[in-house]
């Protein structure tokens, strides 16, 4: 297992001049399950797309071990994987044909990749759906398929944006425990959330108001 803490220094994010991420620093060793609660705008999507390296970041940094975490570039984001929100799935692929392709992307061998996908899918109860197109499952359904994708890709980061919004509690039982199976593998795992009781099952909560992360880490 890749294991390297996720750091965050001084990292800030603006759009068109408006702070939405202001002067957070994160240091997370690997196996840390962080969840961060606040409320709609105050930069909880921005922080994980910073985080991954997918905004420019105003000022500060992100590395992960000792690999500066600096663009979209596959080669200089290794093994960072995001779950947005609204899933960020092709419509027109099925389940599994968007968590393979994911799989192959991450660099896994043709076998390998469909391997994992078969067992993401598993892991979060899809089964049964892989075979269906994205544009015909629940949103729900869409959301774990979702996770399954950022899974097969065995992410030494997972960054995972309001995971549970869209589940009813079994299935929210089910995502929380395949983002703890990842941090117990050693990864890290930041999930942003508005709903208290899956935040409750990270190992810490932070709090994020207008880009101002508080809290501490341990
Ligand atoms: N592409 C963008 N261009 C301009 N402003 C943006 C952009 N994306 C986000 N913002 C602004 O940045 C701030 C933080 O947005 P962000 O999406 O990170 O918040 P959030 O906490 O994830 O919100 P929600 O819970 O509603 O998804 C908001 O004021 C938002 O309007």
């Amino acid at each position: 297992m890749d294991r390297r803490a996720l750091c965050a220094q001084g990292m800030s994010v603006a759009y068109d001049g408006v702070e939405a991420l202001r002067d957070v620093h994160l240091d997370l060793s690997p196996g840390s399950f962080l969840a961060v609660r606040g409320p709609s705008g105050s930069g909880k999507s921005t922080l994980l797309w910073a985080l991954a390296g997918l905004v420019p970041l105003r000022s500060g940094s992100v590395s992960l071990g000792d690999v500066a975490v600096t663009g979209p570039d596959q080669a200089s984001r290794p093994r960072i994987a995001l779950m947005p929100q609204g899933n960020g799935l092709v419509g027109t692929l099925t389940a599994r044909e968007n968590v393979y392709v994911a799989a192959v992307a991450s660099g896994l061998a043709p076998k390998e990749a469909d391997h994992r996908s078969g067992e993401a899918l598993h892991r979060l109860g899809l089964e049964d759906v892989g075979e269906h197109l994205i544009e015909e499952l629940s949103g729900g359904q869409q959301q774990r398929a979702a996770l399954a994708r950022a899974l097969a890709t065995n992410p030494a980061v997972l960054l995972a944006d309001e995971p549970t919004s869209e589940l009813d509690s079994a299935n929210r039982e089910r995502v929380i425990a395949a983002l703890r199976d990842e941090s117990d593998r050693g990864a890290v795992v930041v999930m942003t959330t508005n709903d208290p009781v899956a935040a409750e099952q990270a190992d810490v909560v932070l709090h994020i108001h207008e880009g101002e992360l508080t809290g501490t880490l341990p």
